[in-house]
């Protein structure tokens, strides 16, 4: 009998290390001499983590929404176009970090009913050091979604773990089991877990366990919606994404100084820029106020760009900066390279 297509879902909030921990997954099935597929969902316009992944995987990119709400329908297309023109011996699916599980595990299991597809799992990829000052807080919608996340996680990654003291750690695993008795939880550092003991510890997805958070996200949701006298909308809603494309490269100095300054409400950063003081392009990644430069060298014709994701920040103000940032190189002497 021909054999299910196995496929896993990779969730957890915006900069939890969804894309390192697939990067480790796509090495392993590699190395087994498998040919794993990626769908990717990107709230920005640009597919940057595709970047990190690689051309040797084929990849379906989903850009500019959720998977979750506003370009659900196309999942399901996509992940049997996918297949069809593939044949991967298995498919993960890279939710945005602000996706709502459920829905993607509906849209799955509807594939499932006219293709042969196993949905083997759903990975929840926690930012230890976010989680705890959200649960010190206890408020805000990013807080719900996080926790409906783990609540529907077959496996839950406690990341990021450098990020907290031992004590701060113990007191998450207590939470994470609060909230979802049945998944394994394997505590990480840039997700360096050995993936064999992560794939086999996937006890498939907890419907009840998932359906009852999703009821209770809903509910939260139409109390706020009330009190604000707003209609009732997705849970991440509240959840925008800026692009912004770079016409002249920027001073590197002055760039990380950008970044430092972000203001909170922009929780996610990304981009690719080029510095007018140093001889490589960088990868920039920023999550929850911790900044990350890489050295790059895009294939093809790859723009400098960077997608900014939070809360309620003004674009404006973030577009006047980066506009100052540009004009100022047109009015500098040629400076002397920096090595970064
Ligand atoms: N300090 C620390 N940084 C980490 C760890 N894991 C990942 N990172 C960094 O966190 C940033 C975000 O990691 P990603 O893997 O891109 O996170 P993601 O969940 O895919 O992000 P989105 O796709 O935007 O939701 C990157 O700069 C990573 O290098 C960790 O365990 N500790």
């Amino acid at each position: 009998m021909e054999q299910a297509m196995p496929v896993y879902i990779l969730s957890g909030f915006l900069g939890s290390g969804k894309t390192t921990l697939l990067q480790r997954l796509l090495d392993h099935w590699k190395a087994q001499g498998l040919k794993p597929a990626v769908v990717m969902n990107e709230l920005g316009e640009v597919n940057l983590d595709g970047l990190l992944v690689g051309q040797s995987v084929p990849m379906a990119e989903m850009l500019g929404g959720c998977i979750c709400c506003s370009i659900r329908g196309d999942l399901s297309t996509e992940l049997a176009t996918l297949i069809k023109k593939e044949s991967p011996d298995v498919v993960v699916i890279e939710a945005t970090g602000a996706a709502n599980p459920l829905e993607i595990v509906d849209a799955v299991t509807e594939i499932s009913l006219y293709q042969l597809v196993e949905l083997k799992g759903l990975i929840t990829v926690v930012d230890a050091a976010h989680l705890i000052e959200l649960y010190r807080s206890q408020q805000g919608s990013t807080y719900r979604l996080m926790q409906e996340q783990i609540r529907c996680a077959s496996v839950l990654i406690l990341n990021k773990t450098d990020r907290v003291t031992p004590q701060e750690a113990e007191e998450i695993t207590v939470i994470l089991r609060k909230w979802n008795a049945y998944a394994e939880i394997l505590p990480a550092v840039r997700c360096d877990l050995e993936p064999e003991a992560l794939l086999e510890g996937m006890g498939g997805i907890h419907a009840e366990a998932c359906f009852q958070a999703d009821e209770e996200m809903q509910a939260a949701h139409a109390g706020e919606a009330s009190e604000a006298g707003a209609e009732v909308h997705g849970s991440h809603d509240h959840v925008m994404a800026y692009t912004h494309y770079f016409t002249r490269p920027v001073n590197s100095e002055e760039f990380e100084q950008f970044v430092k300054e972000l203001p909170r409400d922009v929780y996610r950063a990304k981009g690719i820029v080029t510095f007018s003081d140093t001889s490589s392009r960088f990868l920039f990644q920023y999550a929850y106020r911790e900044a990350d430069f890489m050295k790059i060298t895009p294939q093809g014709d790859v723009p400098d760009v960077a997608v900014f994701i939070g809360e309620h920040f003004s674009s404006r103000e973030l577009r006047t900066r980066l506009l100052q940032l540009e004009k100022r190189i047109l009015a500098r002497p040629a400076v002397v390279k920096r090595s970064l």
